[in-house]
């Protein structure tokens, strides 16, 4: 689903934010992305959601390499990639369904499928009740929900998601990370930064960790 083959990434003005990484994420799995602050975990996500382009190496999403993408073909590629942040990225002047259905908007649907497929995307993550609500109305848990749907409601093959319960407290994180997990079960592969390293080992998934730019375990 993933594969990073020896791939570098050097800003202009900076030292090597990740040198000679590779791994291979498949269809379906979940793994977490760990190391110390600086030691390139966002780098390496944006380079997977292509608002970075690596120096060396290859990146290739479901079959399609996509480093060295034009630009018009980046927003059809992002298509099928869910991001999370942790700050939620919402809009705040926008109800839930409509922070919701804007990927879908972008894309051109019907606004019949859109409802459809919102509600659907709430309801997976259990606010279903809440699409008229604005989001600084909501608790921060819930504002990190419409974030989770807003990622998944375009049916994404990938989640990737950058410190997701940075700002939430141990139980809702636990929520969260659930939620992922139910994601990975119907196939979706998930790939988590986080410095939660408690978090990660109760789980017992899969950790890539980084040092320095340097991928030490995987
Ligand atoms: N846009 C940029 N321009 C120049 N250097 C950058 C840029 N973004 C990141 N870097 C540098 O690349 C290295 C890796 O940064 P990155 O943000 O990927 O690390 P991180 O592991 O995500 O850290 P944190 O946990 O603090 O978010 C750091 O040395 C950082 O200063």
């Amino acid at each position: 689903m993933l594969k990073f083959e020896h791939v570098s990434k050097r800003y202009p003005d900076a030292g090597e934010a990740l040198i000679d990484v590779s791994f291979h994420l498949q269809k379906g799995e979940m793994a977490f992305l760990t190391g110390r602050s600086g030691a390139g975990k966002s780098t390496l996500l944006k380079l997977i959601a292509m608002m970075e382009q690596c120096t060396r190496g290859n990146i290739f999403l479901d079959g399609q390499l996509i480093n060295r993408v034009s630009e018009r073909k980046v927003p059809y590629l992002r298509r099928g990639l869910g991001l999370i942040f942790q700050d939620y990225k919402l809009l705040n002047d926008r109800t839930v369904f409509d922070n919701v259905a804007l990927p879908l908007v972008v894309s051109g649907y019907q606004a019949n499928e859109v409802a459809r497929r919102v509600r659907a995307s709430l309801d997976k993550v259990g606010l279903l009740g809440k699409e008229r609500k604005y989001p600084l109305a909501l608790s921060g848990g819930e504002q990190q929900r419409v974030g989770i749907a807003r990622a998944i409601v375009n049916k994404p093959k990938l989640i990737i998601a950058d410190e997701p319960t940075g700002n939430l407290d141990p139980d809702l994180s636990a929520e969260v990370m659930h939620m992922f997990e139910q994601f990975k079960q119907v196939g979706v592969s998930v790939l988590i930064a986080t410095h939660d390293i408690e978090l990660v080992h109760v789980l017992g998934y899969r950790v890539l960790t980084l040092d320095k730019g340097h991928l030490v375990a995987s």
